[in-house]
């Protein structure tokens, strides 16, 4: 038996890892091949005694060998640390710089410092992955990188939870071989081939808050800003969708669930901004979320008890609250109504504020390009039927929006928190147990080394630094291959519902929504902005974009 092994100074991290771990593994299965051997035949225990002391003694070498090699003579971690960027101010870090210019900032970090640099900013460090190292290393690596803590450190939903509602109601504590219940429903009920059963609450909820709240006359103008209107709308659909008729109507519900999220970022930015005994006494004080809860828990459990008695039916119409009523625990036992119910803020969380932001970031897209906004009119006008599954269907409008997911989507996104310490094998960098870890996501949507199926299209003819609406005009559209470029196709190419097997499981159901409300509004109104302009983007923190808030006009048509 022969043990050959050879550390040299070029060898990557893993390679030795690896070389380190074999050595171990052969030395423990040989012991276990000789003492079955003397076990089941016999064989000479003496041999087995001297083997077990030598290799021993030489799996503690290997063990020196691999501890020496990382930590060096002075006990210290010698794979080189990942970097601080020079610079920033005391406290504010380098979030003037990210903020002032944002892709050429990240451009230059990248440049300086590697494809994984470090970034303070309000006095928070940053970790941030560039190009492939975000989903060969982030998204692939869900067991280092949780998705749930690093969004809990930004949006502190569960902190925002504890502060407002622990006193009256804490939850179920899920096990660990539960389904989840907000995303086992929306991943099994919520395909590509599954939308239609939601179409006609679609255009209900929408078709309901415009005839409300935004009539307007032919050649009537009115100045507002798009946020309130649309949130509200999406809002409205989410209750039908996710609640159901019966309940969905309650305009208190309605209001409630789009300020909800509205609340939470609004936590999210006082925790990012204030010490944490200042920003716990603003939120307890100002921003509690204990009466958006207090009516989620007295509108639902109510419809949940008339499910559970059978008094509504189960296949009266899909909803998440009747997928995650009937969702069974690990043990087989099933859920009450108090504890499904309080599962429908996560939802709520999940779809209506993304899906208000990319619409409205569509929309101001739109507005100062009134030659697309014709011909995305003509095709819409020439359909039969103005359904979300036709409109779903023009060219056009999935390359636009394809194209408003690539070009707005956040500087700096996809928050994680690593669970332990996590090895970057291209680098031979590590990210130490529970630091912050964000995506350069503006960066790699923009970078054509990382999109070059992109680039290959024939319709992509412009940079990728500029907006196009027709951009993937030309890429396959069909459902089932694979290689597609549909808006709602994830990829590396397009990074904003995440990738792998947590990306967004209500990404179908999002397109066909906003579409369908980008259609409405095309065919309703005439939209510009007052400066005939695109308008600035407001900038949280240097990272996170949100679409202007400067109002736009509407001219009724
Ligand atoms: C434009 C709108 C939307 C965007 C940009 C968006 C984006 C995302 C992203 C980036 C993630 C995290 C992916 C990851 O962990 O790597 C996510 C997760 C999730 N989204 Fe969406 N989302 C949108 C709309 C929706 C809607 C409408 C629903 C519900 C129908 C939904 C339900 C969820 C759920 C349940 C998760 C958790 C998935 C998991 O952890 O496995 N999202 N979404």
């Amino acid at each position: 038996m022969v043990f050959y092994f050879k550390f040299s100074g070029e060898n990557t991290i893993p390679s030795i890892w690896n070389q380190g771990i074999g050595i171990l593994t052969s030395i423990s299965t040989t012991i276990l091949k000789q003492q079955q051997n003397v076990v089941e035949r016999g064989g000479d225990r003496k041999q087995l005694t001297l083997m077990t002391i030598a290799s021993g003694v030489l799996g503690a070498y290997a063990v020196w060998k691999i501890k020496r090699h990382f930590w060096g003579e002075n006990k210290k971690w010698s794979p080189s640390e990942v970097k601080l960027v020079p610079g920033g101010l005391p406290y504010f870090g380098h979030y003037f710089e990210l903020s002032s210019d944002p892709i050429g900032f990240i451009k230059r970090c990248k440049a300086e410092n590697g494809p994984v640099f470090i970034l303070q900013i309000n006095g928070k460090m940053i970790y941030v992955l560039t190009g492939p190292l975000i989903y060969e290393e982030m998204l692939k690596k869900r067991k280092l990188y949780s998705f749930s803590l690093g969004l809990e450190s930004f949006l502190p939903m569960r902190r925002a939870l504890k502060i407002s509602y622990d006193h009256k109601y804490k939850g179920e504590q899920l096990e660990r071989r539960d389904k989840n219940p907000v995303i086992y429903p929306i991943q099994h009920n919520f395909k590509a081939d599954q939308i239609s059963a939601f179409s006609e609450r679609i255009q209900l909820g929408l078709n309901k808050v415009l005839e409300e709240q935004l009539k307007l006359e032919k050649g009537e103008k009115i100045i507002m800003p798009l946020w309130d209107i649309l949130s509200t709308s999406i809002s409205q659909i989410s209750c039908l969708a996710f609640a159901g008729r019966n309940i969905a109507y309650n305009q208190e519900l309605v209001v409630e669930m789009a300020n909800f999220t509205r609340k939470l970022q609004k936590i999210g930015m006082v925790l990012m901004t204030f010490p944490d005994w200042i920003a716990n006494l603003i939120i307890k004080r100002y921003l509690s979320v204990e009466s958006q809860l207090d009516l989620i828990m007295d509108l639902i459990v109510p419809e949940m008890q008339k499910m559970r008695s059978g008094e509504i039916s189960d296949d009266s119409e899909p909803t998440y609250i009747s997928m995650v009523l009937n969702l069974p625990k690990a043990d087989g036992q099933r859920r009450t109504p108090k504890e499904a119910a309080f599962y429908f803020r996560y939802i709520v969380m999940a779809s209506i504020h993304t899906t208000t932001q990319y619409t409205s970031f569509a929309l101001h897209e739109l507005a100062c390009r009134p030659a697309l906004v014709a011909a995305l009119r003509t095709e819409i006008e020439s359909l039969d039927k103005k359904t979300p599954e036709t409109i779903g269907e023009i060219r056009l409008m999935d390359s636009f929006l394809r194209e408003v997911l690539r070009f707005n989507s956040h500087i700096l996104g996809l928050h994680h928190k690593t669970t332990q310490d996590a090895l970057l094998p291209s680098t031979g960098q590590i990210i130490p147990k529970d630091s912050l870890v964000l995506a350069a996501l503006l960066d790699s949507h923009m970078n054509p080394e990382i999109m070059t199926e992109t680039t290959n299209l024939e319709s992509s003819t412009s940079p990728l630094n500029q907006f196009d609406a027709y951009r993937y005009m030309s890429a396959k559209q069909e459902y089932d291959d694979s290689n597609n470029m549909r808006s709602s196709t994830i990829s590396h190419e397009l990074l904003t519902f995440g990738m792998f097997s947590h990306a967004c499981p209500g990404r179908y159901f999002a397109v066909n929504e906003i579409k369908y409300i980008l259609a409405q509004f095309i065919i309703r109104y005439n939209i510009t902005t007052q400066t005939g302009k695109r308008a600035e983007d407001f900038i949280f923190g240097g990272m996170s974009r949100f679409p202007p808030r400067e109002p736009l006009v509407f001219e009724g048509r």
